[in-house]
């Protein structure tokens, strides 16, 4: 058994290795920023901005020099080229209109007294209203690294620089099979795998739901060999633990290279993972019970589609106390957030009474309800009414 910890480093090697003999594509950045992986380094081709510009109304000038100025003819607009001025020179700038190249500084226009084209006002120092060439970036500057996944906000960034086109691995192909007798034969209905491929579309790559295998060893080994000889990534759920049914962690251990099963994190602790070099790719086995596999689909897996493995919490009252029964596990317990309250969503005073004071993880798991938590608390102690504890909200792992 791993830590999660220990779990999400040997994730993000597996991610590593996965990226590195990925196809690289040129995709438009409006695509790319909908979640897509860099394949190369992205850098500024150029300053930004290009010039310097104006950020007032008003005269612009070299602050290092000491009024009155000269104000000359004509004005500048953001759409001008810079006129060039003399040292006693100053020009009218409109909010965004390049400056002189001599000029380093802006007078408000409410500030200055102009007087038979004579410039007069407060001392200014050099910088003052004007952004500066390459501040924002300046030309040869690495702003992307290969690995980094694209959000809509790089959009912003690196359409500004003049940049329509990156270069991206291709997203990860993911097959879904649900193992299961029950869910093969349609007495269950299969609730994880429309979930897990909605959080895999989430992290930007592209789930196939591939259907599912009834609890044969040999149906098993199959569905998942076919799924990896077509996929990236096969993901398969439930038969993950020790019934004499749980068939799947063999059937990768037969396959290929089972990197770890059992993580000490519950709900969802059977997770495990798998290299299958034959077919080039990997597997991951998540745990049957629906909460157990997106707890850690959101914990453990998510690093291997995105960049980033971190988990970020906000502090919250706790409104119960919350016990645990087994030492060394880290406990995801469900909460409810109302008003900087934590209410902890199965406990016994709350709206869903499925396990008294002490999480218990098997039950919680199986709770379809847990789902309308607004979060979870990561906790290997549990913990007491009005205490502070730190809730990672659903939407930092499901974006
Ligand atoms: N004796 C022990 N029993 C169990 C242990 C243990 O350590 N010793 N671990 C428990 C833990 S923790 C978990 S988590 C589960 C893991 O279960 P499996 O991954 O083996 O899943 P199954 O046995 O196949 O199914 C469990 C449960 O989940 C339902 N299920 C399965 N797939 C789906 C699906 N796609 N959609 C909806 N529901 C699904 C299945 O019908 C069962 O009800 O094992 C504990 N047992
Ligand atoms: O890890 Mo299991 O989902 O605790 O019951």
């Amino acid at each position: 058994m791993v830590t999660r910890r220990e779990a999400v480093s040997l994730v993000e090697t597996l991610r590593e290795e996965s990226l590195e003999g990925r196809k690289a594509r040129r995709v438009s950045v409006t695509e790319a920023c909908s979640g897509r992986v860099l394949a190369e380094s992205v850098r500024a081709q150029r300053d930004d901005p290009t010039r310097s510009t104006a950020t007032m109304d008003g005269y612009a000038f070299d602050a290092t020099e000491a009024y009155p100025f000269e104000v000359v003819e004509f004005a500048v607009f953001p759409e001008d080229d810079p006129p060039t001025i003399e040292v006693d020179q100053a020009v009218r700038v409109a909010t965004g209109a390049p400056i002189p190249e001599r000029a380093n500084a802006v007078l408000k226009k409410e500030e200055a007294t102009v007087e038979n084209g004579t410039l007069s006002g407060p001392e200014i120092e050099p910088g003052t209203y004007v952004y500066e060439q390459g501040s924002n970036v300046s030309a040869g500057e690495q702003l992307f690294e290969p690995g980094e996944q694209l959000a809509p906000r790089d959009a912003i960034l690196l359409h500004d620089l003049g940049i329509e086109s990156v270069s991206t691995c291709d997203p990860f192909d993911v097959g879904l099979v649900a193992t299961g007798t029950e869910i093969h034969e349609g007495r269950s209905r299969d609730l994880d795998s429309p979930m897990l491929a909605a959080l895999v579309r989430s992290w930007g790559h592209v789930p196939t739901v591939e259907g599912s295998a009834p609890d044969e060893y040999d149906r098993v080994v199959r569905a998942i060999e076919e799924t990896a000889a077509s996929h990236d990534v096969v993901m398969t759920t439930g038969g993950t633990s020790v019934g004499k049914k749980d068939h799947v962690i063999r059937a990768l251990d037969s396959l290929g290279e089972v990197i770890f099963h059992r993580v000490r994190i519950r709900p969802g602790k059977p997770l495990a993972a798998a290299r299958l070099p034959d077919h080039d790719a990997v597997a991951f086995a998540i745990p049957g019970k629906p909460v157990g596999a997106h707890t850690v689909a959101s914990l453990v897996v998510r690093p291997f589609f995105t960049e980033t493995d971190d988990i970020a919490t906000i502090p919250a009252t706790a409104a119960a106390d919350v016990t645990v029964s087994v030492p060394g596990f880290e406990y995801a317990i469900p909460v409810r957030l109302r008003d900087g309250d934590a209410i902890p969503l199965g406990h016994a005073t709350s709206e869903l009474d499925v396990y008294g004071d002490t999480f218990d993880p098997s039950v919680l798991s199986s709770s379809t309800r847990a789902t309308r938590a607004d979060g979870f608390v990561l906790t290997e102690d549990g913990f007491e009414q009005g205490s502070t504890v730190d809730v990672t909200p659903h939407t930092v792992l499901e974006p």
